[in-house]
């Protein structure tokens, strides 16, 4: 059928048409409109909708007055998304009318050559026009720093930029607009006015971010950059000096190295130093720590596992780290706390090299060097069965004894000197000085966290110190604060060493109560490593298990 482009159909009450003309004058189009009109009562007629009965459907608008009906048909393709808009929303007006007055986000409105169309009501007081005064006027002469005519050009959208206007940062979305065929017919531009002081906080959150990126971009280089090789190893103390002569030594016999030592002295640093002075320093350290895994988790961790080998596993099953160190380097630390149905498959790959993944049958090889590292009691733990000579023997081809910083405490203002000079580059900040008081009184502490803890300690002053130098005082405790680690937790029959007297200081009380509070942060920083074990807690801290239920009574632990 050939339509004209538009029709009108005017029906009265009683069905009579009074006016038909164009499309209208079909009586394929007028016959299913009267239709509809007469039907309204029971099925009422949305104010646009598209005759399906046409052939092609088409477009039709109604307007109504009491007794007579005005059916306005249009001869284009049906918008079927706008149509339906209108159909289903019986509100459409209000929303198409609070989009283009909402007083926070004005709209601009601008033609294919840039001509400004419709400015909202809030954008003409915003720039003290009078109302309507700037349609049909090119967007530039009207809006400072428009780019509206550009995006009609582009076709490409611009979302959530800067604009300056009347000396004020806004943010502007500009949005081309295109036809049905998909030819540019203008752009709209929606300015944000709501809350300027969110920008505000956009702008110093940002700046915040930008802050944090460098901190990080400066932690990673200085990541990076960090050899681990002998040179991280701070001190010049005989102990320290002979431990790095045995490192050199060690580090290119091919053979498993078990490092012991308390925790904090630095066993980690030590295989890494190892790993780079060997011939396998050009392949992987893998890094694994018994201590800090569920039991359930070791041995997949360690050997791998097949597809589905257990429930949550990975569907594409796993390489576990003995693969993954294949011609590198095993650090295994906290070998001690390593569950003995474990021992016995560690033992059996460090004979001959050959394991299975879990729930796999095939025998799999891998060539590491293993590097050990346990604070615990080996003698002990053999005597009662907790860890396996045959394993002791393997693992301990050689044994490099770390020394504790009480034995080695000539080397404190150097550790701590590179501590502070650490700090001072990670943080980007100026480097504060120790001194020579505070050297003393560092050095009067028995550190039983050792190098760790003196580092933290050191950390800890060097950012509520007041001055540039650092005073024994900065390492006491600040109101609520934790105080540094001056004491230890001292097992009940030994006497804490005593810190160099202070003037106008209630002596006893504070360093009782800085004790208990060092006391209270070690046991529970230890609980935490242990997931509440008290029993491993009391060892690794080296105090009786009834000591501990004590403390823990006083610190007002319900668990024990
Ligand atoms: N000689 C040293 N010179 C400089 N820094 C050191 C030295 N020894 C240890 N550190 C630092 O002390 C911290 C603890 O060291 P590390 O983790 O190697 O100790 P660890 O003996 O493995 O401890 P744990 O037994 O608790 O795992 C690290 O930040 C490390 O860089």
């Amino acid at each position: 059928m050939a339509y004209d482009s538009y029709g009108i159909l005017v029906i009265d009450d009683n069905n009579h048409q009074l006016v038909a003309s164009g499309l209208a004058r079909n009586a394929l189009v007028s016959r299913p409109l009267a239709a509809r009109w007469n039907q309204r009562l029971k099925k009422p007629i949305p104010r646009i909708f598209i005759l399906e009965e046409a052939s092609p459907p088409l477009t039709c608008a109604l307007i109504d007055t009491p007794g007579i009906g005005c059916f306005i048909i249009f001869g284009d393709e049906p918008d079927a998304a706008l149509v339906e808009f209108f159909a289903s929303v019986d509100f459409a007006a209000d929303i198409l009318r609070h989009l283009i007055t909402n007083p926070f986000a004005a709209m601009v409105v601008v033609d294919a050559a840039g001509i400004v169309r419709y400015l909202s009501p809030v954008h003409e007081r915003f720039f003290g026009i009078k109302h309507a005064s700037a349609i049909g006027r090119h967007v530039t002469e009207v809006i400072e720093n428009s780019r509206l005519h550009e995006v009609v050009k582009s076709g490409k959208a611009e979302v959530g930029q800067l604009q300056v206007m009347n000396g004020t940062v806004r943010i502007v979305n500009r949005t081309p607009i295109f036809d049905r065929r998909n030819r540019p017919v203008g752009a709209i531009g929606q300015v944000m006015f709501k809350g300027p002081e969110a920008i505000v906080q956009l702008n110093d959150e940002i700046g915040r971010l930008r802050k944090q990126v460098s901190f990080y971009e400066r932690e990673l280089s200085g990541l990076r950059s960090r050899s681990y090789g002998l040179e991280q190893i701070v001190g010049s103390s005989e102990a320290v000096k002979k431990l790095k002569a045995d490192i050199i030594k060690v580090a290119s016999l091919d053979v498993p190295v078990l490092l012991v030592g308390e925790s904090g002295t630095g066993k980690e640093l030590v295989a890494h130093a190892i790993h780079l002075l060997s011939a396998r320093s050009q392949k992987a350290l893998v890094l694994i720590n018994s201590a800090a895994m569920p039991a359930n988790l070791v041995e997949s961790e360690l050997f791998g596992y097949e597809p589905g080998a257990f429930t949550g596993a990975d569907r594409k099953g796993r390489q576990g780290k003995f693969e993954i160190a294949d011609q590198g380097t095993l650090f295994l630390d906290e070998i001690g706390d390593m569950p003995s149905e474990i021992q016995v498959k560690l033992l059996r790959v460090l004979q001959d090299g050959t394991f299975q993944r879990v729930g796999g049958d095939q025998t799999k090889k891998s060539d590491f060097r293993l590097i050990s590292a346990s604070n615990r009691d080996f003698k002990a733990m053999i005597a009662e069965g907790e860890f396996r000579l045959d394993l002791f023997y393997r693992i301990s081809a050689i044994t490099l004894r770390l020394p504790p910083l009480k034995d080695r405490l000539e080397d404190i203002p150097e550790l701590a000197n590179t501590f502070l000079a650490q700090f001072s580059a990670r943080h980007n900040c100026r480097m504060k000085t120790l001194g020579s008081d505070a050297i003393s009184f560092l050095q009067s502490l028995p550190w039983p966290g050792n190098i760790r803890q003196l580092q933290h300690a050191i950390e800890r002053a060097a950012i509520f110190s007041e001055g540039d130098i650092i005073t024994p005082r900065d390492f006491e405790f600040s109101g609520e604060e934790m105080p540094i680690a001056v004491g230890a937790v001292i097992p009940p029959h030994e006497e804490p060493q005593r810190a160099p007297q202070r003037e106008a200081q209630p002596a006893t009380t504070s360093m009782q109560s800085a004790k208990d509070q060092v006391e209270a942060e070690i046991i529970r920083e230890a609980l935490r490593k242990f997931n509440g074990n008290k029993k491993k807690v009391a060892e690794s801290l080296n105090i009786s298990r009834s000591y501990l239920y004590k403390k823990l009574a006083l610190m007002g632990d319900h668990t024990s």
